[in-house]
């Protein structure tokens, strides 16, 4: 049988305050990340997500259960596994303003113990690839540029698991196609993807696996699509109403009304009754979208 490159078994975590308050922030959490294999980790805000990267990397212990990274404990073996992660978290203490992209990367290796030649061979490589100046100080790149740098650094070391924590914030549209290429990558390696993220088209579209987070605990865990029927969060459709002036009740059944769009049932029925009371009553359509069964379970709806 594969061994999982992650495993956490029965983990529960707790923050404690200055005051020495504690409280309990993942409780009896599973989850396991197989080689080749993205895993989406969703769920509400302050639901827990970053907190279970962070066991993962060993910054905080378990107070319960068990957590492995190839085979390591992570809290004791840090160094030795943070040679084989690479990890976006937090942006905005990722890089040194002052210090050019290539300072920037060769810094970063040296952490992860590569050798010098082949740290600035790869460096360059990656830059290069990343459409990134290598000597320009950090403090003159756009947004998505320093974004794009963040990216390459959790790379820099050819890592089999990758942590990344809303990876798209501030990322422009050439640092997503470099995004989907790591994440690819990666895979095709045999190495593991954990991704959290708000972007719901991207999770649907790269993940074989999700786990939905909720106060803590680990509410569901398998492919997307049996995941979101097994919380019964089905697909919908919204219709963006033209004369909203002109709607009137009853508005058809299953649907609900919010003053601009018309949400309900993706079924054709329910398409056909919304279109046929759109044109009756004059209200007219603009537009029309589907919603995502895992939106709806991140923009925190009931089912
Ligand atoms: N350093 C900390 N000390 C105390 N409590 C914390 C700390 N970091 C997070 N928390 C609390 O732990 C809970 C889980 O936070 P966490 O950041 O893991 O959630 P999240 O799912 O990543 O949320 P978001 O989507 O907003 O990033 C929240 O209630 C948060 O307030």
């Amino acid at each position: 049988m594969t061994a999982p490159l992650v495993l956490i078994d029965q983990a529960s975590a707790i923050y404690r305050s200055l005051q020495g308050q504690s409280r309990l922030t993942l409780e009896s959490v599973s989850l396991r990340l197989m080689p080749g294999e993205t895993h989406a980790l969703i769920g509400r805000n302050g639901a827990g997500k970053t907190t279970l990267l962070r066991l993962i990397l060993g910054l905080l212990p378990a107070l319960t259960g068990k957590v492995s990274v190839l085979g390591k404990d992570p809290v004791t073996r840090r160094t030795q596994i943070m040679r084989e992660v690479g990890v976006l978290l937090d942006g905005r203490r990722a890089l040194e303003p002052r210090l050019s992209g290539l300072e920037n990367l060769t810094l970063k290796g040296s952490m992860y113990g590569l050798p010098k030649a082949e740290l600035h061979d790869r460096a360059k490589a990656l830059l290069d690839h990343f459409d990134l100046p290598a000597n320009e100080p950090v403090n003159r790149y756009s947004r998505g540029m320093r974004q794009r740098l963040i990216l390459a650094g959790a790379v820099l070391h050819k890592p089999r698991v990758l942590l990344l924590d809303e990876p798209t914030l501030g990322l422009d549209i050439r640092g997503w196609d470099l995004l989907l290429e790591l994440i690819e990558q990666t895979n095709k390696l045999g190495g593991a993807v954990l991704i959290t993220s708000q972007e719901i088209s991207l999770m649907e579209k790269i993940s074989s696996w999700v786990s939905v987070l909720e106060r803590g605990r680990v509410v569901a865990s398998g492919a997307p699509s049996d995941v979101l029927g097994s919380l019964g969060y089905s697909a919908r459709v919204r219709l963006r109403v033209l004369n909203p002036a002109k709607m009137v009740i009853p508005i058809p059944p299953g649907f609900s009304w919010d003053g601009e769009f018309l949400e309900g049932p993706l079924s054709l029925e329910g398409l056909e009754e919304a279109i046929s009371y759109l044109r009756s009553t004059g209200a007219g359509l603009v537009g029309l979208e589907q919603v995502s069964g895992i939106e709806r379970l991140v923009r925190g709806e009931t089912t």
